[in-house]
């Protein structure tokens, strides 16, 4: 049975619709990559399948009522001002997550131990996007809903989230990501152009 289904969905931006009669299924084990050009609407589906933005149309049918997404947006969501383990603190407080994981989490992504107790806005591109993505270690959720999360990640970087999304589709989760080019090895993801 499929994880997320999206059917005749509408995905608007103001009072525009940037797609109509949108179809998606989401497996368990699946990596769908969503490839598609700037403006095309890909951050405004991921954040209608997220709930974070009103759909203008269709349905949205999710597998259990509380199979809430990860949701990880383009922008990172860190406050700048914040540390690393600040900000993965805080979102631990608004999502009931116990706070004792953070530094398994930032460790595993291999954020170094001074970096982690640094303001956010003098952490590295590739430093940021680690630490938000820390968040998808600190609390299982069965489906990923991933906004360019390749994006400032190095060599290593990318190996390390092919791990991960290798690790949560093992354990029958699914991981919904996008970006701008083919995916590089060694992620083999089913892709489906916007
Ligand atoms: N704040 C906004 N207000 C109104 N329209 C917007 C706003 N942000 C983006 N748009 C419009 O919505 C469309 C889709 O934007 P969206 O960010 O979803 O695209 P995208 O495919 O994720 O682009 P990119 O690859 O550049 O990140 C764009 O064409 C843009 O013109």
């Amino acid at each position: 049975m499929p994880l997320l289904i999206a059917e005749q969905l509408t995905v608007l931006r103001g009072d525009r619709a940037l797609l109509r009669d949108f179809d998606l299924q989401l497996a368990p084990g699946e990596l769908l990559h969503l490839r598609g050009a700037n403006g095309v609407g890909k951050t405004s589906l991921l954040e209608t399948l997220a709930g974070l933005r009103r759909a203008g149309g269709g349905r949205l049918r999710w597998a259990s009522d509380d199979a809430l997404p990860h949701w990880l947006g383009h922008r990172n969501g860190l406050n700048l001002q914040l540390s690393a383990v600040e900000n993965l603190r805080f979102w631990c407080g608004i999502n009931g997550v116990p706070a004792a994981g953070i530094d398994a989490a930032l460790a595993r992504m291999k954020l170094p131990p001074r970096a982690r107790l640094r303001s956010c806005r003098l952490l590295s591109a590739g430093q940021k996007r680690r630490t938000a993505l820390a968040r998808l270690l600190l609390q299982p959720r069965a489906v990923w809903l991933l906004d360019e999360p390749l994006d400032g990640l190095d060599v290593d970087g990318l190996a390390l989230f092919a791990e991960l999304v290798g690790e949560h589709l093992q354990a029958g989760g699914a991981v919904l990501m996008t970006s701008h080019q083919p995916l590089p090895a060694p992620l083999f993801a089913s892709e489906r152009l916007l």
